[in-house]
């Protein structure tokens, strides 16, 4: 039996649909099977009158296909990875509330779907994880459904998935930027060689081409016609000159033209093999690459995540461009390639003409995976709305001294779910000098603080004030927090303190004079330096003041002063 390699899977499976005209040595074959494990792929040749055509069955699931322009029927892209998660958000209409229970049929679906697209095992297990945490502990947003919450937490996960931000090409310095491409036999890199090329020009970058392929004779003359397309010089000097040698050549030529980035397209083989790195080593050695980008076709899925990893082990690569995604791929090489090798996808091949290369944007290749982007801007609108009121709501109380141990909970979370204080911290400008140990302090007794909120009664948390009256009530939550009294008792007063504060600091806002973030390292830093006992002195002063102005009247000596 034949050995099939990733690319001759793909490029069988590709011949069909794609003949491969400007590729003299591929003959079209006529290959109409997929190697797959969910085998069974077909396509309708017969015309139809309507646009959408519903034809590639895939695993038993027949997915949509578009008629295309040019009259070629194409899968809407990762259409049954999208079927797949729809029947996830179908699964909770209905509920009212995301719980534990409910999300365990729609998370069953989302798996099987990631995996039916290829996306590798430890990907969705991860993937899953993480959006079940989050489903679980997201609140209620008024007036967005549960499965309208789930497609929103799906799709930033999605995106993170991809590597979050589009990945940019990087630019040499001074002198040109040296782009390296390799990949397997049949992926496209001569396609993408002048693609590039074409797509750096209207970024009005001056490039040339070097022809690298020296095992490919037709390889040449593709790219020299290519390169004629897209009106890009090719540095060609035939077959018999090795590849390390052609790269010094053709890099000391684009010099000398002054060229702004210099493309060099390289052999491609059926698999990898210990020649074909050890050559391409050497050509990264003579060329000191600004980027070396591995070349993956889409349609072999998670492979070309693990490719992309052994590549970058072996020679060391910058990034990946991911060809023939406009084929009926399933998604796996997409959601994969930057969770498994750590090496983010940087542009895309949607198509065989020159100009279909484009930047990899994860949102919006998350958005085409879900097709809801109606739903998804709702969502995000909802929750604006949301963390508008409960601003305002906040607003409200803080006026009113009001704020209660509820509300203290709620901004402690609040800060724990937008990553750890030191993320929050270095985002605030001027605040980036606070040390380390700082942050791991104030970490610390953020934890100290929840435990002993949350053995608070529901009338302890509204009311602090009962607890400032109660040395009673402290013992008992310093014995169910497993705390001292005197760190419940500290507890209450920095409620107290935190009262006037926020309302000394909202007053200010009103009066429109916001204290300085400066002055509040300037705070932190004094209360450091102050001698022991002075902090603790003036904090006491001000839990009395505190106490005088506040509802309930506690007995001033009660706090930290045991019963
Ligand atoms: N549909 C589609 N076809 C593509 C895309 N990129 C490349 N192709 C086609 O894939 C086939 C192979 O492309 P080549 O550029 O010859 O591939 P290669 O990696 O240089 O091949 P070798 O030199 O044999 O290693 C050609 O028919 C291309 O037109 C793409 O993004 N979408």
């Amino acid at each position: 039996m034949e050995a099939l390699t990733f690319s001759t899977v793909a490029s069988r499976h590709f011949s069909t649909a794609f003949p491969r005209k400007t590729h003299p040595n591929h003959s079209a074959t006529s290959w109409t099977g997929s190697t797959s494990p969910h085998a069974l792929s077909f396509r309708f040749s017969n015309s139809s009158s309507t646009r959408e055509l519903w034809g590639i069955v895939k695993s038993q699931r027949v997915i949509p296909v578009r008629r295309e322009k040019r009259g070629v029927i194409r899968a809407e892209m990762f259409g049954q990875l999208t079927s797949g998660l729809e029947s996830a958000w179908n699964k909770l209409k209905g509920e009212e509330v995301l719980t534990k229970e409910n999300i365990v049929e729609p998370m069953r679906d989302i798996r099987r779907a990631l995996l039916e697209a290829d996306v590798s095992l430890p990907v969705v297990r991860r993937f899953v994880q993480t959006v079940s945490e989050q489903a679980v502990g997201v609140g209620v947003i008024r007036g967005v459904k549960p499965d309208q919450q789930l497609v929103k937490i799906v799709s930033d996960e999605l995106v993170k998935l991809m590597g979050g931000e589009v990945s940019e090409l990087t630019f040499a310095k001074s002198g040109p930027t040296v782009i390296l491409l390799a990949g397997l036999q049949g992926v496209g890199k001569t396609t993408v060689s002048a693609k590039l090329a074409l797509y750096l020009k209207k970024q009005g970058k001056s490039c040339m081409l070097i022809a690298g392929d020296v095992y490919r004779p037709a390889a040449i003359d593709q790219l020299v016609i290519l390169g004629k397309q897209v009106d890009v010089p090719v540095y060609a000097v035939g077959t018999d000159v090795k590849p390390a040698e052609i790269a010094r050549q053709g890099l000391q030529e684009a010099k000398k033209k002054n060229v702004d980035v210099v493309i060099m397209d390289t052999a491609g083989r059926l698999q990898i093999d210990k020649n074909m790195m050890d050559e391409l080593k050497d050509v990264k050695k003579t060329l000191n690459p600004t980027e070396v980008l591995l070349v993956v076709d889409a349609m072999t899925g998670q492979e070309a995540a693990a490719l992309v990893t052994t590549f970058n082990l072996e020679i060391g690569i910058t990034g990946a461009i991911l060809t023939k995604l406009d084929g009926d791929s399933r998604g796996g090489a997409a959601l994969s390639v930057k969770e498994v090798s750590g090496k983010p996808i940087k542009l895309v091949g949607r198509g065989e003409r020159m100009e279909d290369l484009e930047p990899f944007y994860p949102d919006r290749m998350a958005g085409r995976i879900l097709g809801m982007g109606d739903v998804l801007s709702f969502v995000e609108k909802a929750q604006e709305v949301m963390k508008q009121e409960d601003a305002e709501d906040l607003q409200k109380k803080i006026m009113s001294a009001k704020f209660d141990f509820n509300d203290f909970l709620k901004q402690t979370r609040a800060v724990a779910r937008m990553g750890s204080m030191s993320r929050v911290l270095g985002m605030i400008p001027g605040m980036g000098k606070v040390t380390p140990a700082q942050i791991r302090e104030a970490e610390k007794s953020l934890q100290i603080m929840e435990a002993m909120i949350e053995v608070m009664t529901p009338e302890e948390r509204e009311q602090p004030e009962l607890l400032a009256e109660s040395p009673a009530r402290r013992k008992r939550i310093a014995q169910e927090s497993g705390k001292t009294e005197q760190q419940v008792s500290q507890l209450v007063a920095q409620l107290f303190q935190m009262r006037v504060r926020m309302k000394n600091l909202m007053g200010a806002m009103e009066g429109g004079s916001v204290p300085a973030l400066s002055n509040l390292e300037e705070a932190i830093k004094s209360e450091q330096k102050a001698p022991p006992g002075t902090a603790r002195r003036k904090r006491k002063s001000e839990s009395r003041k505190q106490f005088a102005g506040s509802a309930g009247r506690p007995n001033p000596r009660g706090f930290g002063g045991g019963n």
